[in-house]
């Protein structure tokens, strides 16, 4: 099943010159598959990231999420839809220090719009998955560095997204570390999420189920030998 699906898509950002940071990518994911989104630094990746999780919008072309064009969609609705399907970790874990391992989890909860009475439920479930449940009540800033981006993991699964986007999600991790983060991811792909992980790490790449190459603003098929 297709989850998304990005149809020549542009995006020319208004500077003097104006930069063409992408010039007609195509893209689709299907349910279940690991992508790695590889490149060199200024190739277009954030950019790209940025318009499939419905940060920023293309110049010209259209990305369409579990069937909706999201050019149809208004402001509210374009968060809504980032809220409930989407799930984002990025290599800065923007792990809230001096808030509890589980209210870094319940800001997300409300953001989704999801009844408080499932909060409970949702939280010891995302926590037991990646192994925090123990310390649900402890200040995140008392979190190891890879505890931390397990947490960032699991408040990025809590809402239960159909497509999951990681920045550099293991960049600031030891290998043990990161080949946590990359079970965790391989959960969601075997429930049917779509894995899409921008990286300058050789072994994600050898992780993913196919590799895409940005350079120049072009999205090219990296074919496996
Ligand atoms: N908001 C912006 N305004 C103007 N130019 C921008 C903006 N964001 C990115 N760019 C430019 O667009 C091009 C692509 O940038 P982008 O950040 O997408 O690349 P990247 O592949 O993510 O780079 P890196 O690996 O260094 O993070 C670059 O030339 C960059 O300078």
């Amino acid at each position: 099943m297709t989850l998304l699906r990005v149809v020549d898509v542009h995006k020319t950002y208004p500077t003097s010159p104006p930069i063409h940071a992408l010039g007609g990518v195509d893209f689709v994911a299907q349910s279940g598959e690991r992508v790695a989104v590889v490149g060199r630094s200024g190739s277009g990746k954030s950019t790209f990231l940025n318009i499939i999780g419905l940060l920023d919008v293309p110049t010209t072309g259209s990305v369409h999420l579990m069937g909706q064009d999201t050019r149809e969609l208004t402001d509210a609705g374009r968060d809504r839809l980032r809220a409930n399907s989407l799930g984002f970790v990025f290599q800065e874990n923007h792990i809230l220090g001096h808030r509890t391992v589980t209210e870094n989890l319940e800001i997300k909860l409300a953001i989704s719009a999801l009844p408080r009475s499932s909060w409970p439920d949702r939280t010891s479930e995302a926590l037991e998955r990646v192994g925090l449940l123990h310390r649900r009540r402890s200040l995140a800033r008392l979190l190891s560095g890879g505890e931390k981006q397990r947490l960032a993991v699991a408040r990025a699964v809590i809402s239960r997204p159909r497509v999951l986007l990681a920045d550099e999600p293991t960049g600031n991790l030891d290998e043990d570390n990161a080949d946590n983060i990359l079970s965790l991811f391989d959960e969601q792909a075997a429930n049917g999420v779509a894995v899409i992980v921008i990286t300058h790490d050789t072994r994600i790449a050898r992780w993913a189920d196919r590799t895409v190459h940005l350079a120049h603003g072009r999205l090219t098929e990296a074919v496996r030998g």
